[in-house]
């Protein structure tokens, strides 16, 4: 049963009283204790002048006097900067680097564009101090990805590795964003990769990750960082915690049952992290945390972003592609993303709105019923703004960050308030303003009233199109839906639709 749905959930003792995260004031760059000057400058390079409030609570955990102690887990509303609230301070803790590379920070995310992003980040703030990160999502063969990653000896000379002992292959990156399935590929063959040396590991989308199984790559990676951990190498921190913490947000808790000073980079240091974030026990407990400290923004498990404006369209059923044209005109030459049910119903709302002969729009489909390769040349033509209208099923927007996306449209109304949270997060990342339209009919209305109810910030108003505009569109309508279903007719007289390889 889906945990939204579960009447009590019981929730783990260490999560009943989270650190409030919106307690932490922003914090601008100059302010920020133990910045390497180099991480200052790569920060700035990418035009951050100040440090979000997730981002100011992680530094406090981890370089701060929480000096990594216990394993975080984090609940913070889409777009508020997760990403770099971890980066940030696992950079940091990789200085110095070692002479001698080796694997020692993980991040796995559910999907593949996703760790693209993410891996973006780290090169932004590591490769200047010099430390490498490297990619293991199924981008290329598994032997290809592996010789990205570690230095197989006597590659040239045609020795096969497969005789060599694992003393003699060398990691080539210090950092690695990955999705799960291809870790486990590598765990479990690619000879000289190994998570031994590891002392950071990233879950991030975590009640993604952990509510499906992946190919068990949770205990694969669990186990094969096990044996390891004993000796230290982390690298920094030590002094920072000596040192002390000038900017305290919050008073530190005590933390019983761990011993203050004991060296934390002799275990492997979990950071768990969603907008969403499970309170599912059993799923936790997958995770092994050490004296997990819980960080959370606001009182609720939902919450949306502060600067999102919610609405509410409501229409009968079969005029709903109508007043979504109506919407999408009004909203002009803004950047939009419209979720819908379904890869099925992506493909058919998607190829419908192309067939809207006066719309001028540019709209493109993104849904797992497309292969990789296409789905990320349009998120990049997306990006890029080569087109304004993405149409998209849910699994595959997760985390995704794309500047400018200033409308979110639910063409149904999702199932589940998590749903509407990921969807909805597409829009006013960043303390930018944004807005999510929800068309319904007017049975669903109750509906969606007791979904919202589950969020913090979810106050949501009625918009309406104007019916003459409504009327005009009639006749292209009509045009459309025969104009589709020659396309349709079409396709299946051909053996495959090339939009999906
Ligand atoms: N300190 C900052 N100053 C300005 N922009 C920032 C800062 N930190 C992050 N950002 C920007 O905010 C946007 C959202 O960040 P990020 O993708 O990490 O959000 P998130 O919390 O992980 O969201 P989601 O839950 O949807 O994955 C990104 O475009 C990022 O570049």
């Amino acid at each position: 049963m889906d945990e939204e749905n579960q009447r009590s959930v019981p929730v783990l003792p260490w999560m009943r009283h989270p650190l409030d995260v919106t307690r932490c004031e922003q914090l601008s760059l100059r302010r920020v204790p133990f910045l390497d000057c180099r991480l200052k400058s790569a920060l700035e390079n990418m035009k951050i002048s100040k440090l979000f409030p997730v981002q100011v609570a992680l530094w406090q955990e981890t370089i701060g006097p929480g000096n990594f102690e216990r394993d975080l887990c984090i609940n913070s509303p889409t777009g508020s900067g997760k990403t770099l609230a971890y980066a940030l301070p696992i950079v940091r803790k990789l200085l110095p680097t070692s002479t001698v590379k080796c694997l020692r920070a993980l991040v796995v995310v559910p999907t593949r564009d996703l760790a693209l992003q993410v891996k973006q980040v780290f090169d932004a703030i590591a490769l200047p101090l010099g430390l490498r990160v490297g990619l293991a999502v199924g981008q290329s063969s598994v032997a290809d990805e592996i010789s990205s990653l570690v230095y197989l000896p006597g590659e040239e000379e045609g020795v096969d590795p497969g005789f060599l002992s694992p003393f003699w292959f060398q990691s080539k990156v210090d950092i690695l964003v990955a999705t799960p399935g291809r870790l486990v590929d590598h765990v479990n063959l690619s000879r000289g990769f190994t998570l031994k040396h590891l002392h950071y590991l990233v879950v991030d989308e975590a009640d993604r990750l952990l509510r499906e199984d992946y190919q068990s790559w949770l205990p694969t990676v669990l186990k094969s960082t096990q044996s390891s951990n004993n000796d230290d190498g982390g690298g920094g921190g030590d002094d920072v915690f000596q040192l002390g913490f000038p900017y305290s947000p919050w008073s530190r808790r005590s933390c019983s049952g761990v011993e203050r000073g004991s060296n934390p980079h002799s275990r492997l240091a979990k950071v768990v992290l969603s907008a969403t974030l499970t309170r599912d026990p059993g799923r936790l407990v997958q995770l092994n945390l050490r004296h997990p400290l819980f960080l959370s923004a606001g009182k609720m498990r939902y919450r949306l972003p502060e600067n999102l404006e919610s609405f509410k369209l409501i229409c009968e059923r079969k005029v709903k592609p109508l007043y979504l044209v109506a919407l999408l005109k009004s909203l002009g030459e803004e950047k939009c993303i419209v979720f819908t049910r379904s890869v099925d119903s992506t493909h058919r709302l998607c190829k419908l709105l192309n067939c809207f002969g006066d719309l001028q729009i540019d709209i493109k489909e993104y849904s797992g019923r497309q292969h990789q390769r296409v789905r990320s040349k349009t998120l990049n033509e997306f990006r890029k703004g080569q087109f304004q209208v993405l149409v998209s099923s849910d699994e595959m927007t997760r985390g995704m960050d794309v500047e400018g996306v200033r409308n979110v449209i639910n063409y149904d109304v999702p199932k589940y308030i998590k749903t509407y949270v990921h969807r909805a997060g597409r829009t006013a990342r960043a303390g930018q303003t944004g807005r999510c339209f929800t068309l319904m009919s007017n049975d669903e209305v109750g509906r969606f009233k007791r979904l919202m109810k589950k969020a913090e910030a979810s106050a949501c108003l009625e918009h309406n199109v104007p019916s003459h505009l409504i009327e005009e569109l009639h006749s292209t309508y009509q045009l459309a839906l025969s104009k589709l279903k020659e396309i349709i007719l079409e396709s299946r007289r051909k053996p495959k639709d090339k939009s999906c390889q």
